[in-house]
């Protein structure tokens, strides 16, 4: 059984005042295997973050179910801001998800010399560049162990060094707690150095225009040569990266 089955008969955004409104989803249908990770590439404005947020249970407002392979899965979220509370120190933004208690504190702790930054753990995110702020964000996202991870863009706006430091990070926090992932991108060799499958979706409402699956070795999906034939593949209309 799938980890994941997306099946939106309707789902439309209604206009600010009078009018159609806009229809997002018609007949959509996308089925993610247990422990896969999926890369979702589309252009702006066509509904990535609309379909994560349905996954995720925060928008009910369409036609339509969301079925998961295990009851009531554990979800984490990570956004392209990273959303920290920025009242709260490192430590506690971590153990925002987690029972409160000196045991919440001991595993956020862990999970911040996971992600590298033990040293910061009672700073205020204020202090930490953008890409300190995504660990944060990841340590946070994996503290609970998830089921479930939905990343929209969660690594876009950083240099290509600090992206390739996330990215390796993200793999080793994944090989320690698998989890189901959908990844929005606009990065076709971002999804190619990380998925196991590529999802194009193209138009309004939405469809799957292609939708790859990847066995690469971790040399294959390092390989500039692979990474561009693969780039190739998915075909024109998604924004280069
Ligand atoms: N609450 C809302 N009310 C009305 N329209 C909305 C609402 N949320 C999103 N939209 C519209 O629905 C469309 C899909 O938005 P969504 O954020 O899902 O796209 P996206 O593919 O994630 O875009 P991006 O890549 O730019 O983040 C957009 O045209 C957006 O303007």
């Amino acid at each position: 059984m799938s980890a994941i089955a997306i099946d939106i008969g309707e789902k439309r955004y209604k206009a600010q005042v009078g009018g159609p409104g806009r229809e997002i989803f018609r007949g959509f249908r996308l089925d993610v295997a247990a422990g896969d990770f999926v890369a979702l590439l589309g252009e702006s404005g066509i509904g990535k973050t609309t379909l994560l947020n349905i996954v995720a249970g925060l928008d009910r407002d369409f036609r339509g179910q969301v079925r998961f392979g295990t009851k009531a899965p554990r979800f984490a979220y990570a956004f392209q801001n990273p959303r920290l509370l920025p009242w709260r120190s490192v430590v506690e933004n971590v153990a925002l998800p987690l029972p409160a208690g000196e045991p919440g504190r001991r595993r956020a702790l862990a999970m911040l010399g996971e992600v590298g930054l033990a040293e910061l753990a009672d700073a205020y995110p204020e202090r930490l560049s953008l890409g300190q702020q995504r660990r944060v964000a990841l340590a946070r996202a994996f503290a609970i162990e998830p089921d479930v991870l939905l990343m929209d863009e969660p690594f876009v706006s950083l240099d290509e060094a600090g992206a390739a430091r996330l990215r390796d990070l993200l793999r080793r926090l994944l090989a320690r707690r698998p989890a189901t992932v959908l990844f929005v991108t606009h990065d076709r060799r971002e999804a190619v150095e990380l998925a196991d499958r590529i999802v194009v979706l193209e138009g309004t409402p939405v469809r799957i225009v292609r939708d790859m699956p990847l066995a690469l070795t971790p040399a294959e999906r390092a390989s500039p040569g692979r990474i561009d034939e693969v780039r190739r593949a998915l075909g024109a209309g998604v924004e280069p990266g």
